[in-house]
């Protein structure tokens, strides 16, 4: 479990992680978003006792980092997945992080075989792919075979069956009980993995919600309706109170009115419908949405940069 208490870190005049209070519980993935430069690395520093709050704390497993006897049983990271020598291999880097850390011989091979390094193992880490770095790191990670774990950005330059194996594997540390956090710019990828959403701005905490919740709670729900006459069926819905977003040919969108009720007014005007579906709301959706005024990097601001 990871508790936060008014966790606060000042650098000089910026306030980059500003009075933050959550719970991240053990047993499901909690997944951390939030805009560029919200303060999600300085908190997972501070998580890490890497970097030291200006007031408030923060605890792992009841205790702050330093204060654990043998820590990387307590928590394992993935931060930054390029800190390895790379003359190095794979497994002479894991086996000197045991050795520092009085961990066996067999729990390398382990984490090896975990992370599917096994072919690789004895290679230069320098010669890594950024899929396999992204392998290393994670293996480095569960090396302490840690109750709770940090993984940022782990799907970073993972093809499409090495993210199916992170969301796997995380789902399986939260399964064993485990406490896990995820951070990921990859919506759709968090969507599937995330029990939890935990959501900063600016430092602030913006939200922490189920999943479900955060969902819900974003844009209204959508149904895209198919149909041969999707201008009349437009008209329809709209005059019983919807709101039709996007038409085309043979198909709209529409929000404000149940499928039953939209499918109830295609059956009493006649109008033919071949599709009928509730759109979820998408956590990109619910994302942009919460953060709208908490983006610290805008774009505009970018392109305006230096006039
Ligand atoms: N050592 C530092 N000195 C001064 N400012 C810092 C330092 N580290 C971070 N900051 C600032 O604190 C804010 C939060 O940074 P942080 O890296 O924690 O954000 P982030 O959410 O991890 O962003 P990203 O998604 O871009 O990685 C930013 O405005 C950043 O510029």
């Amino acid at each position: 479990m990871i508790q936060a208490h008014h966790l606060t870190k000042r650098y000089g005049a910026k306030t980059a992680v500003d009075d933050l209070c959550f719970t991240v519980q053990p047993g499901r993935v909690t997944g951390f978003l939030g805009p560029n430069g919200a303060g999600k690395s300085t908190t997972m520093r501070m998580i890490l006792g890497l970097d030291r709050p200006s007031t408030g704390s923060v605890t792992v497993n009841g205790k702050p980092y330093a204060q654990h006897r043998a820590p990387v049983h307590q928590v394992g990271a993935l931060l930054d997945a390029k800190g390895v020598h790379p003359s190095r291999s794979a497994y002479d880097h894991l086996r000197a992080m045991a050795a520092t850390h009085g961990i066996p011989r067999t729990r390398v091979r382990e984490v090896i075989d975990l992370t599917g390094l096994s072919a690789v193992a004895g290679k230069r880490v320098g010669g890594f792919s950024l899929g396999m770095g992204q392998r290393l790191g994670i293996a480095a990670a569960l090396l302490g075979d840690p109750q709770t774990i940090i993984l940022d950005e782990p799907v970073n330059g993972l093809d499409p069956e090495g993210v199916l194996w992170v969301r796997t594997l995380t789902r399986q540390l939260a399964a064993e009980g485990r406490t896990v956090v995820l951070s990921s710019h990859l919506m759709s990828e968090m969507a599937q993995t995330a029990d939890h959403i935990i959501v900063i701005g600016r430092g602030r905490l913006i939200a922490d919600a189920p999943m479900r919740e955060i969902l819900d709670g974003g844009t209204r729900a959508r149904t895209r309706v198919r149909t041969e006459e999707p201008a009349r069926l437009a008209d329809l819905l709209t005059s019983a109170g919807g709101h039709v977003i996007t038409g085309s040919s043979d198909a709209l969108e529409a929000t404000g009115l149940t499928t039953r009720q939209i499918a109830r007014i295609a059956l009493d005007h006649h109008v033919l419908v071949h599709e009928l579906v509730t759109l979820q709301a998408s956590l990109e959706d619910a994302y942009m949405e919460l953060t709208k005024d908490d983006v610290e990097y805008h774009s505009l601001e970018l392109a305006t940069e230096g006039r």
